[in-house]
């Protein structure tokens, strides 16, 4: 080993050491948080807040992107008094995370029903003013955030949902109690606890060795394809409802697959996206789309992939009446698993 490489592999072990214990420092910290709740209450005094609307985050314009403003917990009380709420109200926020110097993260809902409020809503133009910026719905906005804001934003609003939808026992019919952290439900009267729950869904990007397999649901932009998304039943492997998916939606039987990587995805209430690459057999490649499920499927080649990829918005209608072929933007995973296809149909066709 030369002695540069060496000082090289020494400065790499270093970083990594360094980046592994701030790591290990922040989860270990947010665990506490989770599990103690005398810990998140301290935690709160010198956290930030990110706020919502209705499950719509607040949102300030700058260049082109959204940027999600944060608060500190004196700001969120003199908001709280300006609108005649009582303070009492934060205990609805829940943890979503913290920085690398442990300040926690919050996000409080101000428009959904409140148990420490008698006009739980607050008024969202006053609001909006006070605040100089606006409740956007997180699917107007998620792409024009950064990847650090779009996640924490995600993780919000699934949690914020899921609590002002557990808000009773399913069994006693009581009100649940929530930790302070957010991370699960109690129930008061028989001790059930109810913990934050995301639906699995599995999204595949079908090849048949030169081409790959997209569809689009009515629902979707113009133009835009995608590959084919399914949520698990209960009782099934995520290759159970690869294969399942697959055949339900365009008629085809998965010979072989490989995971790729996994999101957390917002929408429609918080799901797991679970993303492989599959192959048919080369000879049975003919599509069956079904209609209930979907509008259209198609093969496409590796240069029509490849182009779209490319393709820069917005898509608007062409001449002939049709809309250019376009794919998910990049943050979603769909996006990264046809990336993924793309590129490693490049480097197979590379000389060695
Ligand atoms: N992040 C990405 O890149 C990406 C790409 C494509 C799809 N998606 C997401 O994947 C999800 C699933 O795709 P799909 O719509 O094709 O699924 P799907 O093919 O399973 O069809 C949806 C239907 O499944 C049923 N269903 C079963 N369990 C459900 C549950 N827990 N929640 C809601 N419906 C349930 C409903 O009848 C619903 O109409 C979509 O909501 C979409 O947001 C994400
Ligand atoms: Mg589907």
């Amino acid at each position: 080993m030369s002695l540069y490489c060496g000082i090289a592999c020494r400065r790499k072990f270093f970083w990594c050491y360094r980046l592994l214990s701030t790591y290990v420092t922040k989860t270990r910290y947010l665990f506490e948080l989770k599990e103690d709740d005398d810990a998140c209450k301290k935690a709160q005094q010198t956290g930030a807040f990110y706020l919502f609307h209705s499950l719509a985050p607040l949102l300030q314009t700058s260049a082109h992107q959204y940027l999600a403003p944060r608060h500190s917990l004196l700001e969120l009380e003199r908001l709280l008094g300006k609108f005649g709420q009582d303070a009492q109200r934060i205990e609805d926020s829940v943890l979503i995370g913290c920085s690398e110097q442990q300040e926690a993260w919050f996000a409080l809902d101000l428009g959904l029903d409140s148990s420490f409020s008698i006009s739980a809503s607050l008024h969202k133009p006053e609001m909006e003013t006070e605040l100089k910026g606006s409740f956007i719905e997180l699917r107007k906005a998620l792409f024009q955030l950064n990847a650090r804001d779009a996640s924490l934003l995600s993780t919000a609003q699934a949690l914020l949902r899921w609590h002002d939808a557990h808000q009773f026992c399913s069994r006693s019919g009581q009100p649940t109690k929530k930790n302070v952290a957010g991370s699960k439900r109690v129930c008061p009267s028989n001790n059930i606890i109810y913990y934050p729950q995301m639906a699995p869904v599995v999204i595949t990007l079908v090849s048949d060795g030169t081409r790959c397999l997209l569809a689009r649901q009515s629902s979707f932009p113009k133009g835009m394809y995608s590959a084919l998304a399914g949520f698990c039943d209960i009782g099934e492997s995520v290759e159970e409802t690869i294969r399942r998916e697959v055949a339900e939606e365009v008629g085809l039987e998965v010979e072989s697959l490989q995971y790729y990587a996994s999101q957390h995805w917002p929408f429609p209430s918080g799901s797991l996206m679970i993303a492989c690459h599959a192959t048919v057999k080369p000879g049975q490649t003919e599509i069956q789309v079904n209609l209930r499920e979907l509008e259209t499927a198609a093969w496409f080649s590796h240069d029509d992939v490849a182009t779209a990829l490319k393709r820069k918005g917005p898509y608007t209608q062409q001449q002939n009446g049709t809309f250019p072929f376009w794919l998910p933007p990049k943050l979603a995973i769909s996006h990264q698993l046809i990336k993924e296809w793309v590129e490693k149909q490049i480097c197979s066709s590379l000389p060695a």
